[in-house]
């Protein structure tokens, strides 16, 4: 195909690394430096600007551009042809998390905690800048090399959602008298729209946790519409058996069909399954590699040094 000359006078694109249903993703080495990178190649046909909402193709390339998060895929280039995008990324040598955990058959529990924590503060940070992802499974979530302990990325906003703040604001404007009571309780955008993503990392744990989907045909007579609509999944007794319950815990207080009693991201990051500080380092010293000293100073210099000591002895605020 014919790829922009741009893009070949600066890199090489080698082998396919991975494929998606909405594109491909090739190997490619950047000439001056030969650094090894990933292009991901969409064709436009694939993006079905919607009609209705605002949401169209460059949406997802500013969403990748903007964002800056260790967690989060980072873009190095963009090109586009008439027909397709091409995106240059940072290579996540470890592949999508799909592979691993159907290779592993499942992670053990000290993995997937750590992998899910790091979803977590990635979906935060989307929640913060208000983005949801809305399509969270294993084949966007990359790792960064084949070891166990590594740092995942959460990549494709391909479904992903600008929360229309402005428009919610446009709206309190005008007269409230036809407004539905929703509107105001934040119900139709900050409040159940980011609650759809809580509901996917659920899924994700399961399936990390006990290698299978936790929505399938072929546990119920029920379709898997109706088997999410009814929230009605299964532990199977062999693959949960060495599942501590506050894993279980976490799983079940994400797969709760209400969005508005659902957890939260900011809820599951508080959970006691994850105040685990062994993890926590171990996260921290991937996601931030260069420590504590790369960050601004913390404490004013005239902070007693008891009082920062107590907050870091206490629930570890970071
Ligand atoms: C931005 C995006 N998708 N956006 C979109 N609209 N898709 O529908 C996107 C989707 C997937 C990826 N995947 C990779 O970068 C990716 C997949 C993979 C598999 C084995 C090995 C590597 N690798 O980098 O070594 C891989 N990288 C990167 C970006």
């Amino acid at each position: 195909s014919s790829l922009p000359t741009a893009l070949q006078d600066k890199y090489v694109l080698t082998r396919r690394i991975g494929t998606g249903v909405c594109g491909e993703v090739r190997l490619a080495f950047e000439r001056s430096t030969c650094r090894k990178l990933a292009v991901k190649i969409i064709n436009k046909k694939n993006f079905q600007s919607e009609g209705t909402a605002t949401r169209n193709a460059e949406t997802e390339i500013q969403i990748l551009q903007r964002v800056d998060h260790p967690c989060l895929i980072k873009t190095e280039d963009f090109y586009q042809t008439e027909d397709s995008y091409y995106i240059v990324l940072e290579l996540m040598e470890g592949g999508e998390l799909f592979h691993r955990v159907k290779s592993q058959q499942q992670l053990n529990e000290g993995v997937a905690k750590l992998y899910f924590y790091q979803m977590l503060c990635a979906v935060q940070y989307l929640h913060r800048n208000g983005i949801i992802h809305r399509d969270l499974k294993p084949e966007n979530i990359l790792l960064s090399s084949n070891e166990d302990t590594c740092l995942i990325k959460v990549t494709d906003f391909n479904q992903s959602r600008i929360l229309e703040e402005a428009a919610l604001m446009r709206t309190l404007c005008g007269t409230p008298s036809y407004l539905a009571p929703e509107v105001f309780t934040h119900a139709s955008t900050t409040g159940y729209g980011l609650a759809v993503d809580a509901w996917s990392l659920g899924v994700l744990l399961f399936v990390c946790l006990s290698g299978y989907a936790p929505f399938h045909e072929s546990f119920s007579e029920n379709s898997v519409k109706e088997q999410i609509i009814r929230g009605e999944f299964t532990m199977v007794p062999s693959k949960w058996r060495r599942v501590s319950n506050q894993a279980k815990d976490v799983v079940r207080k994400l797969l709760v069909v209400d969005p508005t009693q659902r957890m939260s991201v900011d809820e599951a990051l508080q959970h006691p399954w994850l105040q685990d500080q062994q993890m926590l380092q171990t996260a921290r010293s991937l996601m931030y590699p260069e420590g504590e000293d790369a960050l601004p100073a913390a404490a004013p210099s005239d902070a007693p040094v008891a009082a920062s000591m107590e907050v870091e002895s206490s629930t570890g605020e970071r």
